[in-house]
């Protein structure tokens, strides 16, 4: 079987998925948790990798940058192979000042300035919510490390798009940081009846970019995040 975008074979996936925007992300995380990782999907470079941790099977894949090419991936992931859970792994510019770079952001809920989850129910302005059972084993697995937040975030559609007072007006309300796929994949999750969450490693802060991330830093530093994820794929 293969769908438009996935070569892999019926049963190549485990259950848990955990997706990085980065398809070498994904690649130096498998190689990293899983010794018997095997190759599943290079379809447009989105590598997928499927193996085991602990025993118990996991795989991790791309999701590529941006609500609509997460969309597409969870979408047949969801669909046409069986998979039961996503975790996103990936980085996130801080908001609230109560978030320092290199902290980790359990996204309970995701706002978002995106179409997407609009056209999915006539008339209402979809929620996009995590998994509360993921969520809680993601943080049953921090420990009450306390630069581990849980919150909300914000998924936008333009990574450099400045809207005067928005950032400032976000971090009044509490919302954590930014990414640019939660939303969506929350609501792909709730289309099928499956578990979604997204654990993000703050790389930059939007109010005070003096500790940002250097773009390699942004590929190697999210080892609590992969932690987290873990627990969660495997709770
Ligand atoms: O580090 P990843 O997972 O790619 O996540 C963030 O980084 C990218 C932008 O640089 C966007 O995909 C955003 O969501
Ligand atoms: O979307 C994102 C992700 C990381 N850092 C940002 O500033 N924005």
């Amino acid at each position: 079987m293969a769908t438009p975008h996935i070569s892999a074979e019926a049963g190549d996936f485990a259950p848990a998925v955990l997706m990085p925007g980065d398809p070498l992300r994904a690649k130096r995380i498998a190689e990293q948790i899983m010794p018997d990782a095997r190759l599943v999907n290079e379809v447009r470079g989105m590598l997928a990798y499927t193996g085991t941790v602990n025993g118990k099977p996991l795989s991790v894949m791309g999701s590529g940058m941006g609500q609509p090419s997460a969309s597409i991936y969870v979408t047949e992931l969801f669909k046409f192979y069986g998979v039961e859970r996503v975790i996103r792994v990936g980085t996130t510019g801080g908001i609230s000042r109560d978030v320092s770079v290199g902290d980790v952001i359990v996204a309970m809920g995701a706002h978002t300035d995106s179409n997407m989850n609009q056209q999915r129910i006539p008339g209402v302005n979809f929620s996009a919510v995590a998994s509360f059972n993921l969520a809680r084993a993601a943080v049953d697995a921090a420990e009450g490390a306390d630069n581990v937040h849980v919150g909300t975030i914000i998924s936008r559609d333009h990574f450099y798009l400045a809207i005067e007072g928005q950032i400032q007006k976000l971090a009044d309300y509490g919302v954590l940081g930014v990414d640019m796929e939660a939303a969506a994949m929350y609501g792909i999750a709730a289309e099928f009846g499956r578990e979604a969450l997204t654990v993000l490693t703050v790389s930059d802060h939007l109010l005070d970019g003096s500790k940002d991330m250097s773009a390699e830093e942004r590929e190697s530093n999210f080892g609590t995040a992969l932690k987290l994820a873990i627990a969660a794929a495997h709770s």
